[in-house]
């Protein structure tokens, strides 16, 4: 796809970061996601480069796309019957220049270099947003921990840190759970940790349980801070929550606190999905009945319609944005909502689509949704409240501090109002009101390349 600028930009600036793009096609070919991460920053960076040309001859663009470090190892581990298996294990180490590297592990199927590279790079950004100190790096495996045992997943975990732990550590990198990495899988990876290296180095990895570590509000973070993002969107539009019908993707980790917050805030929630299809409540999400399906049953959605009643219908192999409503919030997984899934929100009236998902929304979508005047949250600035609560929990653990939930929450607040406000103002100082896309990147990347500018060329 070529790149166009999403602002005005001198054509030899353009000619640069054209250039510089078609580099990464070349030297990375077939890592789709990962080339859709960068194009989507690129096209916001034309002004920047054309005000700042030191950018351009320090080659910082393409220093930052480049990975600092990128690691693949081998998993080999033995299932329940005994047979062995072996996955494939990743940290891309991306960019440390504003703290040690922070983000996710991914265990999916799909997960391949290109998947942690495009997850990475987005993450470099979104901490940067933060302003808590943190850089931006992702893991993940192949391993798909669908149906299997407590006692298999553990096995996969230790055999995965028993690689891992040589590159990982409270002031290296700092990694944290994703798809498929939820508490279970944590608490085995840092006993894992513990028990080859021989230290108790809580901040090491964060969402670790709240006997050993963890940090309130770190749970429900990024789905509460993506409600937040979007109830400061709406706010800026004269309007909010209350009263407002939203289609939720996904019913996993993220999409259960959104729902949440989303209802403490008067909104009703109609819509959860995993990869079998979607569930439509007429009277409106029961998160209790969702909790114990998802988080205690390890069910399917499926399984919610039947438990729920007549109020609950499942559609297999469909999608939630096919069901009306004011506000989208795409929160399962990339290229979910796009340009077909946009128009059908359009029409039926949407207001705000925010992503608690990473690139959940196609580059065709977000271009329906924005010319539509619909309120878009990329999720780079939308769904840092988990990384930020991350943070939260690092600070937590060098000073040996357990804040209670509401201190965790009103900071978490803080942090995505000041998030929302730099995109906001950004985006307004570079003459694209309202467009979160440009003021994330731009605000994003101005923080990483100025420190990497003092750093020297490393
Ligand atoms: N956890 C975190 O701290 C953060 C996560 N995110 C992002 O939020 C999204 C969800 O993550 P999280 O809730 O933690 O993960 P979970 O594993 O808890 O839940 C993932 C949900 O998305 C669904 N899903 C995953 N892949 C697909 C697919 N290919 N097609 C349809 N549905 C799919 C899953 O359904 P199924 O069970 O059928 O696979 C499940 O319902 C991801 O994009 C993640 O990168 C962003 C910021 C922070
Ligand atoms: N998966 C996460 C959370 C990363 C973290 O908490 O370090 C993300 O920001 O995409």
């Amino acid at each position: 796809m070529p790149l166009a600028s999403r602002l005005p930009a001198p054509p030899e600036t353009m000619a640069v970061l054209e250039e510089t793009y078609a580099g990464v096609l070349r030297r990375d070919p077939g890592e789709s996601e990962f080339h859709q991460a960068v194009h989507e920053v690129l096209e916001s960076l034309g002004p920047v480069l054309a005000a700042r040309p030191g950018l351009a001859t320090a080659k910082l663009v393409e220093r930052v796309i480049e990975p600092e470090r990128q690691i693949m190892f081998r998993v080999p581990w033995q299932d329940d019957d005994g047979e062995i298996h072996v996955n494939r294990g990743f940290r891309v180490e991306y960019n440390g220049a504003l703290g040690p590297y922070k983000g996710g592990l991914r265990f999916h199927p799909t997960v391949n270099l290109g998947i942690v590279k495009f997850l990475g790079f987005e993450q470099i950004f979104k901490n940067a947003l933060t302003g808590l100190g943190i850089g931006g790096g992702k893991g993940g495996s192949d391993f798909d921990p669908h149906g299997r045992s407590d006692a298999e997943v553990m096995r996969f975990c230790q055999s995965f840190m028993t690689e891992l732990h040589r590159h990982v550590g409270e002031h290296t990198d700092v990694p944290a759970g994703d798809i498929g990495v939820g508490a279970r899988e944590i608490g085995y990876l840092f006993g894992q940790y513990r028990r080859v290296t021989n230290r108790w180095e809580a901040g090491m990895l964060t969402g670790k349980g709240m006997l050993w570590g963890g940090s309130a509000v770190r749970t429900e973070a990024t789905g509460y801070g993506n409600v937040m993002f979007t109830a400061e969107m709406l706010r800026r539009r004269g309007e909010d929550l209350d009263g407002q019908q939203i289609v939720v993707s996904g019913s996993g980790n993220v999409a259960i606190y959104t729902i949440e917050k989303a209802q403490q805030l008067g909104a009703n929630v109609i819509t959860v999905s995993d990869s079998g299809g979607y569930v439509v409540d007429e009277k409106g999400i029961d998160l209790d009945l969702l909790k114990q399906v998802k988080e205690v049953d390890r069910g399917r959605v499926s399984d919610y319609a039947d438990l729920r009643g007549s109020s609950a219908r499942f559609v297999a192999g469909g999608r939630v944005w096919d069901v009306p409503a004011d506000i989208a919030l795409p929160s399962a997984t990339q290229n979910e909502l796009d340009a077909d899934a946009a128009a059908i929100l359009v029409r039926n009236g949407v207001k705000a689509v925010s992503e608690g998902a990473n690139m959940p929304t196609t580059p065709g979508a977000v271009h329906v949704l924005q010319n539509a005047g619909v309120a878009f949250g990329p999720g780079k600035a939308a769904n840092a409240g988990g990384v930020a609560v991350s943070a939260l929990e690092m600070r937590q653990n060098a000073s040996r501090a357990a804040w209670p939930f509401s201190q965790v929450e009103e900071e978490l607040l803080a942090i995505m109002t000041s998030i929302h406000d730099t995109c906001y103002e950004t985006a307004d100082r570079y003459g694209a009101p309202g467009d979160y896309v440009v003021g994330a990147n731009i605000a994003g990347f101005e923080r990483v390349a100025d420190a990497m500018l003092a750093q020297g060329l490393i």
